[in-house]
């Protein structure tokens, strides 16, 4: 009885001593508890059996400990979250400040942008905790502060590179990224959009004509964008067609294997992403079969990239002349390609549609600001379409109401922490989250933030950007600071041009069914965040015109 009291008692202290040093602020990353946690066992084990001790009475000696410890271990640290953390001055709820389980909890169900905003009207804070070691801030001053310079990434981004290594969206050492960045930089530059503005218009052309054939019969909008816009990445990264697009009213023939796999990773990252623990577990187990059909077919597509001889310049084409990236590497950044730039552009032109056909008066202006600006044959050209005011604000308003990526990409408070403009100060090594459905769609941003305004981006009829825009800095889609999108460039113009092409050819509606009006409102509210936005079904009408831009 006299050696159990001393060794609990022993096994105590040594837990409180663990979690003391262990604990510094404002939390401490689990999985570094891991290899001292096996090397302490190992010793005890080494000593009993020094001692003679019998092998049964060993494990028992040691299952017992164990409990002590891990049980001690676990109270201390929920002690320490709830009370004696630097964060307990933030409102949230006390399940999340103990677990990072409630935050996976909400990914997987789909709603952390909505529960976060819920939280912080609930509190009336711009501060809230949702994590142990994390934060939300909904705060347009804040994108500034903390995505400030070579901020830190949060540690979510890390779920990315259990494809097989570091992207150019999860690398945390700067000088690799800066490097890596000069390269993605050079391939989507000004220069080379026109270029692959020629090569998206083959693929558009392929849609038109497929919507043509079906002649104002209903489609399914995310499946159709979904189609073009991996066809177009495809393209642009192995000049490959890979065929997705439906020909002659029928399903594309191409394989859509590779996309499935990636949507379901980024599915899979959502919710892993939160748990850093289970990240680590997942390192060191052997790759799924998921993962390995992904590798197969990236290996594959880069193989037959390499044999192909062409002087198209390709992604692969820019990426691999540049010298810096190893073969293994190669593939994560064509694959990251994809997994960045497909989604997330099928996403916002699917939801740009359903606002567009929800108010056919802003198609018809479209077009009318199309013609006075163009009077050629033909979708205008590109550097006319930057310049359409209007058109500019369709997208830009239907990116404000619905980002693709309405979590938003966390970052870590650097050394010394930061300090809001509200005052708070952000201790060092806390995950910050900005969600941009959170500042975009607040009032204090955007007036009126739940109505389609193209307008509110045009200072004239905004009374001078200030009526309707109270603050421009709260519109970031794209992220902001060293980690924002290198794509905006190419997604900005491929999205102008689709939209310009489309409503060229078509008037867009919604399909009725059943002689029931279909409430636009009711599918918008029904978005669930997965990490990309998804929303339900939506089939759409494009009812041709002529090239007089009447009805056929
Ligand atoms: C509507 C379309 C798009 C949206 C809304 C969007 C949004 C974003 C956001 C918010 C980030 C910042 C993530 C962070 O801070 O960690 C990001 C990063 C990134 N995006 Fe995009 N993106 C779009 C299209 C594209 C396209 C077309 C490509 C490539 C062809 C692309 C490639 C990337 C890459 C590589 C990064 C990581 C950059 C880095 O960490 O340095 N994106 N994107």
């Amino acid at each position: 009885m006299d050696i159990l009291d001393s060794r609990t008692l022993f096994t105590v202290i040594t837990a409180v001593a663990v979690q003391s040093i262990a604990s510094p602020i404002p939390d401490f990353p689990p999985e570094l508890y891991f290899f001292p946690y096996v090397v302490g066992n190992a010793v005890l084990v080494f000593f009993l059996a020094s001692r003679y001790m019998a092998w049964d009475a060993i494990a028992t000696y040691l299952m017992t400990t164990n409990a002590i410890f891990l049980l001690t271990s676990a109270l201390l640290i929920i002690v320490h979250r709830l009370y004696f953390s630097p964060l307990t001055k933030f409102p949230g709820p006390k399940m999340a400040a103990i677990t990072a389980l409630w935050n996976a909890n909400e990914a997987r169900l789909g709603r952390i942008p909505r529960t976060y905003k819920a939280l912080h009207e609930k509190y009336k804070s711009d501060v809230i905790r949702v994590g142990p070691n994390e934060v939300s801030v909904r705060n347009a001053d804040a994108i500034g502060r903390v995505y400030k310079g070579k901020h830190p990434r949060g540690n979510f981004n890390q779920v990315f590179n259990l494809v097989g290594g570091d992207t150019i969206a999860t690398v945390r050492d700067y000088r690799r990224h800066t490097l890596w960045r000069r390269v993605w930089d050079r391939s989507l530059n000004g220069a080379e959009i026109p270029k692959y503005l020629e090569r998206i218009k083959l693929h558009v052309d392929k849609t038109v004509k497929y919507l043509r054939e079906k002649a104002g019969e209903a489609v399914e909008s995310g499946k159709l964008f979904d189609a073009l816009v991996y066809d177009v990445l495809t393209d642009l990264t192995f000049s490959k067609d890979i065929g997705l697009q439906p020909v002659a009213g029928q399903r594309g023939p191409g394989d859509r294997t590779f996309v499935d796999l990636l949507h379901s990773f980024v599915r899979f990252a959502g919710v892993v992403g939160h748990l850093p623990t289970l990240q680590q577990i997942f390192r060191y187990l052997p790759t799924s079969a998921e993962g390995r059909k992904v590798n197969l077919i990236g290996n594959r597509l880069i193989a037959e990239r390499q044999a192909l001889v062409t002087e198209q310049k390709d992604f692969f084409g820019h990426f691999s002349s540049s010298g810096v990236f190893t073969q293994e590497e190669l593939k994560l950044q064509v694959l990251t390609v994809i997994t960045a730039g497909a989604d997330t552009v099928t996403k916002a032109l699917n939801q740009i549609f359903a606002l567009l056909a929800s108010r056919p008066d802003i198609q018809e202006r479209i077009r009318q600001e199309m013609n006075d600006a163009f009077s050629g044959e033909g979708v205008p050209p590109s550097e006319i379409l930057r310049n359409l005011e209007y058109l500019e604000g369709v997208i830009k308003e239907g990116l404000r109401m619905f980002s693709p990526l309405f979590r938003g990409a966390p970052a870590t408070a650097p050394k010394g922490g930061i300090t809001l403009e509200t005052g708070d100060y952000i201790p060092q090594n806390t995950q910050i989250w900005i969600s941009q459905y959170l500042v975009m769609t607040d009032e204090r941003n955007f007036p009126r933030a739940t109505e389609f305004l193209p307008e509110r981006w045009i200072s004239e009829e905004s009374g001078k950007g200030t009526e309707l825009v109270k603050d421009r800095r709260a519109w970031f889609p794209f992220g902001n600071g060293a980690h924002s999108c290198p794509g905006k460039a190419l997604a900005m113009a491929e999205m102008r041009f689709i939209i310009a092409y489309m409503l060229r050819e078509f008037d867009v509606c919604f399909e009725t069914r059943g002689g029931q009006p279909f409430s636009y409102e009711e599918w918008a509210a029904d978005w669930k965040d997965f990490f990309a936005v998804e929303v339900g079904e939506l089939f759409l009408k494009f009812v041709p015109r002529t090239a007089t831009g009447i009805r056929e």
